[in-house]
């Protein structure tokens, strides 16, 4: 398995298995958030990356809160810059139909270390012909 050394400050994502593809994320809060259902709620990490150039870090709901709770990641995966320095905030949204109470230090997402391609865009009006061509949105039947 490929390793990278990332800085951080404050808190630090945790990898639970030995080859675990996320390392975990709590909260780092004063005091419980309340979500209600349908509702969303941004939610402090106190954890401070400087991701080296060329990563990204996506930030990816756990498996175990959407089965139980019907709770997971509204903007998954988020996408954490290389170039940022603030906190990382994870966007939970209750899809369940009980109130999903966070506490602090309740593991709440997952970071996955991504490597990034950067596309040169270069304007060309004539585009190859391919046999889908235009066709999406299951145009190849369902
Ligand atoms: O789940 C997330 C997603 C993003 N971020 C932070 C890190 C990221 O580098 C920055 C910007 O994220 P993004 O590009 O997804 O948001 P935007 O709406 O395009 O904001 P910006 O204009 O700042 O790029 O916000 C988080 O803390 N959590
Ligand atoms: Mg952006």
């Amino acid at each position: 398995m490929k390793t990278i050394d990332i800085k951080y400050s404050t808190n630090t994502p945790k990898y639970h298995s030995e080859e675990a593809a996320g390392a975990d994320i709590q909260a780092f809060i004063d005091k419980d958030i309340v979500i209600k259902p349908l509702e969303r709620s941004i939610i402090p990490t106190g954890i401070y990356l400087e991701i080296p150039k060329g990563y990204e870090a996506q930030v990816r709901p756990r498996s175990g809160l959407a089965a139980k709770y019907g709770v997971t990641v509204l903007n998954t995966p988020g996408t954490i810059d290389s170039d940022y320095r603030g906190e990382i905030k994870v966007i939970l949204i209750n899809l369940g139909q009980n109130d999903f109470i966070v506490s602090n230090l309740d593991r709440i997402a997952q970071l996955v270390i991504a490597p990034v391609i950067k596309a040169n865009f270069q304007k060309d009006i004539k585009l190859n012909q391919t046999t889908r061509g235009e066709g999406g949105f299951g145009s190849t039947g369902l």
